[in-house]
């Protein structure tokens, strides 16, 4: 693998801690691959290096880039991870000190919200508020103290967000659960708690990579603290300039305070950029200019030839014709630019309608990036229901969601009355076995409950597939999808993702193993292989980080929509993390970047954003 010389020095250093402030474009993915083989070369055990990656599909590339460079076997990098995944495994050898028994269940996004919105329902809070809840939620455990955190923000309008925080935590563990959030926070507060256990990690990692520096979290940077041993030899990546999720508790301070924080740190600058034509570097690095507070570097590029060009449309609808028709004709009828190098990117997910609408008008192959995840989709929440109701006997979210999936009666009243047998120690499932064992119900409920339960001992001990081939030919599921859905082309499509389900559950052995790896697969962070690539890409900016095409098109460039009025309402730094947004957006075109904003948006007045200002400023 070719290195620069900026790259390579950064990649050959050892003995400090190291930042490498790195543009877009720059390489930021090679060079934390060639450092990793490099420490292998010089004898570090690959086992022992704990490197930390964005997300698990980048974890999964930079694993198989070290195979082939190193031409050792993928477990020789088990501790190529996210926090996630990585305090996860921390979280299981020590469960018992955690305060858990094994096997720990990790919530998915579904059972969440599940839970948050029977809280809402017992607390008389409005269903309608459970994802503010849990966001709110999910801030305070990624701001690193809870309790700090609704001492700051003690109410989300009327409603008392601690003490449904406090209702949350203690069913979660009776349920002997954690959620996402936890995974993290449990395993920071074993390793600040547990002297023993913090030792053998700090002895046993001898160097500590983190990609995506910029998007760590005040949590996830005491775990890095807590996991770095005496040697200091930590590794960082990133670029201030593209952090963007601090809407969602990161903290670009860790980053810009690095230098202060490791008084002997070495710095390195990673400033060619190799994707994007110079016009287009120079360009965002003159938006970017407008915010504070930075690191400084000079981004540039060695390619000439980009195109900018600002449009200005009267309404949506002529926006999306425009790029349309743009689109047809850089595509040239498959001569030109392929419709996979071309992307449309808008600030939130409202906007892909229109273009959706007209790309299928003019026949304009496209992919809907960042959609409804795949293990939110129904099919899949109620297979992957039934597997986690048969591992996790205490998992009562599952077990209310299949007891009566398909419909065999046993509805609302009746969970009721089976909820309502429950006692502290005993689950939903518990109470339902009991009611079976001691006849107490109507001879079809009794029949289609023990139905049930059944099914869920057949599969407990199966591979995760054939326990998920069970589950469809035991409930006839396929049958009762036909009646569910409207359309045949709908059918189709639940039942392919059902079969893609279980392609995909064949790598796996063992329900725990399968069960964790889904709820560990957060897909607002771009691990949607699973979709269809082709065609001309719609997504979110957030959804394009780390991606790159030939051609982008932001659009709905307009004040309130981008900068999103939420920023702009949140004061100056939400704005700065607008700007950087945009940053993000312009530095994915390679060749050209089309900038598009309009006069009417859904039948409003809209006025154009002040980013398309100052990028005109600087093309003039
Ligand atoms: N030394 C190099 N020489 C030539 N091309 C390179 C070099 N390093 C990286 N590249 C190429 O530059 C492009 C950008 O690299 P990569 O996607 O890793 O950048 P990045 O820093 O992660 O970007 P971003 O943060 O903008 O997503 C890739 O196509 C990569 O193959």
């Amino acid at each position: 693998m070719q290195l620069s010389e900026q790259q390579q020095n950064a990649v050959n250093h050892t003995g400090s801690p190291a930042l490498v402030v790195a543009g877009a474009g720059s390489g930021k993915t090679r060079t934390l691959t060639a450092k990793f083989s490099h420490l292998v070369n010089i004898g570090h055990d690959p086992k022992r290096i704990l490197a930390i990656t964005f997300t698990n599909k980048a974890a999964e590339e930079m694993k198989s880039r070290l195979i082939e460079m190193t031409g050792l076997k993928n477990h020789a990098f088990e501790w190529v991870r996210t926090y996630h995944s990585a305090c996860l495994m921390i979280l299981k050898q020590h469960c018992e000190k955690a305060g858990y028994k094994s096997p720990i269940q990790v919530f998915s996004v579904y059972s969440q919200g599940k839970l948050v919105k029977e809280l809402c329902v017992k607390n008389n809070v409005e269903k309608k508020n459970a994802n503010k809840i849990l966001s709110a939620i999910s801030r305070a455990k990624n701001f690193g103290n809870p309790e700090k955190y609704f001492d700051l923000k003690p109410g989300l309008f009327s409603i008392n967000i601690k003490d449904l925080y406090d209702q949350y935590e203690e069913r979660l563990k009776e349920m002997n659960s954690v959620d996402f959030d936890n995974i993290l926070l449990k395993a920071r507060d074993l390793l600040r708690d547990h002297t023993q256990i913090r030792d053998y990690y700090r002895k046993y990692f001898s160097y500590i990579l983190v990609d995506e520096y910029q998007d760590t979290n005040n949590l996830q940077e005491d775990l890095t603290n807590l996991l770095l041993g005496e040697h200091r030899n930590l590794f960082c990546v990133g670029d201030d300039w593209q952090a963007v999720y601090g809407f969602r508790g990161s903290n670009v301070n860790h980053f810009i305070g690095f230098p202060e924080k490791y008084k002997d740190a070495k710095i390195f600058r990673l400033e060619e950029n190799y994707r994007s034509a110079n016009e287009i570097v120079q360009a965002a690095n003159d938006l970017i200019d407008h915010n504070p507070d930075k690191m400084e570097k000079k981004c540039f590029s060695q390619k000439k030839g980009g195109v900018i060009e600002i449009y200005d449309f009267i309404s949506d609808s002529r926006e999306a014709e425009w790029v349309a028709k743009r689109i047809k004709g850089l595509n040239r009828q498959g001569q030109g630019i392929g419709f996979d190098n071309i992307a449309v990117v808008y600030r939130t997910k409202f906007c892909s309608l229109l273009f959706e609408k007209i790309f299928r008008s003019y026949r304009i192959p496209y992919s809907l990036k960042g959609a409804q995840g795949f293990f939110e989709r129904m099919e899949v929440l109620d297979i992957n229901s039934y597997l986690s109701a048969a591992f996790f006997p205490g998992d009562d979210v599952s077990f209310e969601r299949i007891v009566n999936t398909p419909k065999r009666g046993i509805g609302p009243a009746m969970i009721k009355k089976i909820a309502a047998m429950r006692t502290e120690t005993t689950s939903l499932q518990d109470a339902a076995r009991i009611m079976v064992k001691d006849r107490v119900l109507t001879k079809k409920i009794h029949e289609n409950l023990s139905m049930v339960l059944e099914i869920l001992d057949e599969i407990v001990d199966l591979a995760p597939a054939r326990a998920m081939e069970v589950v469809l030919e035991k409930t006839d599921y396929f049958e009762y999808l036909k009646k569910k859905v409207k359309t045949t082309a709908e059918f189709v499509s639940k039942k392919e993702n059902i079969e893609q389900l279980i392609y995909t559950a064949r790598s796996k052995n063992d329900l725990l193993e399968y069960l964790e790896d889904a709820a560990l697969i957060r897909e607002d962070k771009e691990d949607d292989d699973d979709q269809d690539s082709s065609g001309v890409s719609l997504l979110t900016i957030h959804s394009a980080k780390g991606l790159e095409y030939d051609t982008v098109f932001i659009v709905g460039c307009e004040e309130r929509l981008f900068p999103h009025w939420r920023s702009i309402d949140a004061g100056d730094n939400a704005v700065f993390e607008e700007r950087r947004l945009m940053y993000v957006a312009m530095t994915r075109a390679e060749r050209f970047l089309y900038l598009t904003h309009t006069s009417y948006r859904k039948g409003e007045f809209a006025r154009r954003s002040r980013f398309i200002d100052q990028i005109q400023e600087c093309l003039s």
